[in-house]
């Protein structure tokens, strides 16, 4: 599913360099406001509650679950997860099964002063440009579906861009391949890509591996409050939460209560 996914990402950015060439992207990229440190907002407790951050999704759609939500404006929803105490917003951009677009990050760009995460399957220098120039502040890297020497040379590509990575990863032996790279944020998702069952007592089990001064956000899973306490109470500086959000009849408060959790 992993290859599939960032096979037909690597095809739609290499379609849209037809269009748009690198240098002239890089141009557009270079000429966008300095991203915000994500890793420092992040890592700083809230001063308001015990609860982690939220960083809040809009996501149409998933390979797991298929259509959740329409989502006509992202930015609006955006606003909303803002107002409800949300510390960053994730966007999925891809577009074959999430049914996202480089669009709606730059509609919530517009919308929003937090954070802007790219989420996407990203395994070329050419979509980190993409997410700079579309106003990301933070791209998403997956450990496992990079080699270590690509996840070293992308790592260190979006960081000279300014970007703030979220370095993904399901178990030890990734942990190590992120901190390799000297992850400033590193995530843990619980949901298994092959078989897409969640296993959220893994975020747990990993924590211990991820050293005091990098950012630990737990992925996926959340469906109460109660998720959110729990990954809070092993340790998330930060959990990331989609399909409770966008399924959510008021997205703004259910932001909030997760805010709270602990
Ligand atoms: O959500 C999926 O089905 C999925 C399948 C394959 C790769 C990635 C997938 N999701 C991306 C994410 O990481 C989640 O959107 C994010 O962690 C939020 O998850 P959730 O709160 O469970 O919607």
């Amino acid at each position: 599913m992993l290859d599939a996914l960032t096979a037909g990402a690597l095809e739609d950015a290499a379609q849209r360099r037809e269009s748009l060439p690198t240098a002239r992207l890089e141009s557009i990229a270079l000429a966008t406001p300095q991203p915000r440190d994500a890793a420092a907002i992040l890592g700083t407790p809230k001063a308001d509650s015990d609860g982690p951050h939220i960083i809040a999704e809009v996501k149409r759609a998933s390979p797991s679950k298929g259509p959740l939500a329409d989502i006509p404006e992202p930015a609006a929803l955006a606003a909303r997860y803002e107002a409800g105490g949300a510390s960053a917003i994730s966007v999925l951009t891809e577009g074959r099964r999430f049914l996202g677009s480089l669009e709606d990050l730059q509609a919530v760009r517009a919308a929003v002063s937090l954070p802007v995460l790219r989420k996407d399957f990203i395994a070329d220098e050419y979509q980190l440009l993409e997410a700079r120039a579309f106003g990301a502040d933070l791209a998403l890297l997956i450990v496992a579906s990079l080699e270590p020497a690509r996840l070293e040379q992308l790592h260190r590509f979006a960081t000279d861009l300014g970007l703030s990575v979220l370095v993904e990863v399901h178990d030890e032996r990734e942990i190590d391949a992120a901190l390799a790279v000297d992850a400033r944020i590193l995530g843990v998702n619980t949901r298994d890509l092959k078989t897409f069952t969640m296993h959220p007592e893994r975020f747990a089990e990993l924590r211990e591996r991820i050293p005091a001064g990098t950012v630990a956000v737990a992925e996926s899973g959340v469906r109460e409050a109660a998720d959110v306490a729990r990954y809070r109470r092993d340790g998330a500086d930060a959990v990331l939460v989609g399909e409770a959000l966008v399924t959510h009849g008021d997205p703004e408060a259910r932001v909030a209560e997760f805010g709270r959790a602990s």
